[in-house]
């Protein structure tokens, strides 16, 4: 079997090669380019990535090819994100760019000839109706199956994650066995280099400034001044400039560049049992013969643990009810559909109100 292993220059990549060249496997390293020449804090993480992963490869004898994919980055995770953000939505660029980039134009360029692709994410697959599914991982903190939400069963049925089973301390403990170049590595934020630069500062290039109102919800109050509903996300507390808080970001008029705040982490306004998702996507199959209500978990954003609701699917569309009262639910974030015993991840929608 012939494996791709995209390395990263982190301590997680650099023990799933350690791992795979244990089992007798000698895999080619691939490290992908997304982020941009020209600036400079960007270029200095790739080169000291480049550097690590370099360092990896000598120290078990393998392969290592550099993928560029700045352009295609650009034209298809960065688009995605801006025309989100314009639009008043929360964008997940780290899910696009493993369904587009990772999983995607790497297929093209060199995926294509390997049997297998491997990364460091912690998420599994399991054989399950004589197909692949992709599962959950052991270490449920560290868990990333919300972030491959969204690849197609050409892509899951393909990957091989050689951490899936192990947490995340014996990875560490693996890392400073082996000695690896990356041991003491600190964890990365992001998957993708959005996660690694300023954001707001990223967002006012594109879309600059415009100040608005802030209104409370409850009594239609202006009580401050933002710089445009763009930096803003549904649930936000940080980041207002508002005194007397705590104050939520609990809805945003587009059209008329408002933010509406509630106050109090117990205002009802910030959260909500009920949400839908629309263009569901399956990763593997619709698991469900029937339209009948599932008991289900899910994840709204990237956290540690697993809500659990019920489901309704009906024409493409998901209605999920929640068994508890979640706040910050953002239109435009993805909501990962896994089973009742958050063990399948069986795929994701786009949240809308
Ligand atoms: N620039 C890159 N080039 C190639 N593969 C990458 C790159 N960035 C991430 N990956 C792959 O995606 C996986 C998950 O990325 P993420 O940024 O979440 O890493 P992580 O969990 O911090 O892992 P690592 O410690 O390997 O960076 C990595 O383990 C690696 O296999």
């Amino acid at each position: 079997m012939n494996i791709a292993a995209l390395i990263s220059g982190g301590v997680d990549s650099a023990v799933a090669v350690h791992l795979l060249c244990e089992q007798g496997y000698k895999p080619d390293l691939f490290y992908i380019k997304i982020g941009m020449d020209t600036d400079n804090e960007l270029s200095c993480t790739a080169e000291e990535d480049i550097e690590l992963a370099t360092a990896t490869a000598r120290r078990y004898g393998l392969q290592l090819e550099i993928i560029d994919l700045q352009k295609e980055y650009w034209d298809q995770v960065v688009a995605y994100t801006i025309e989100k953000v314009r639009n008043g939505f929360t964008p997940n660029p780290d899910v696009m760019c493993n369904k587009l980039i990772k999983f995607g134009c790497f297929e093209q360029k060199a995926g294509y000839a390997y049997d297998k692709i491997a990364t460091g994410h912690y998420a599994s697959t399991c054989e399950l109706n004589g197909k692949t599914w992709l599962a959950t991982a052991k270490d449920a903190i560290k868990d990333q199956t919300d972030f491959l939400a969204q690849i197609n069963y050409l892509q899951v049925s393909k990957l091989l994650f050689p951490l899936g089973g192990y947490m995340k301390k014996e990875i560490r403990h693996i890392a400073a066995q082996a000695k690896l170049p990356s041991a003491q590595r600190k964890d990365s934020q992001g998957i993708c280099f959005l996660g690694k630069i300023n954001y707001n500062d990223f967002i006012r290039r594109f879309l600059g400034e415009r100040q608005g109102s802030i209104i409370e919800l409850e009594s239609g109050k202006e009580i401050g001044k933002h710089r445009g509903f763009w930096f803003h996300t549904i649930g936000q507390r940080k980041g207002l400039g508002l005194s007397g808080g705590p104050w939520f970001v609990v809805d945003k008029d587009t059209e008329n560049n408002i933010l509406y705040v509630s106050h109090g982490y117990d205002t009802e306004q910030q959260y909500s049992n009920e949400f839908k998702l629309t263009d569901f996507h399956f990763i593997t199959d619709n698991p469900w013969l029937t339209e009948k209500e599932q008991q289900v978990c899910f994840k709204v954003r990237h956290t540690d643990g697993f809500h659990q609701g019920n489901l309704i699917l009906k024409n493409g569309i998901c209605h999920i009810r929640s068994s508890e009262k979640i706040q910050g639910i953002a239109p435009g974030q993805f909501g990962v559909i896994y089973d009742k015993d958050a063990y399948l991840c069986i795929g994701s929608g786009e949240i809308r109100k």
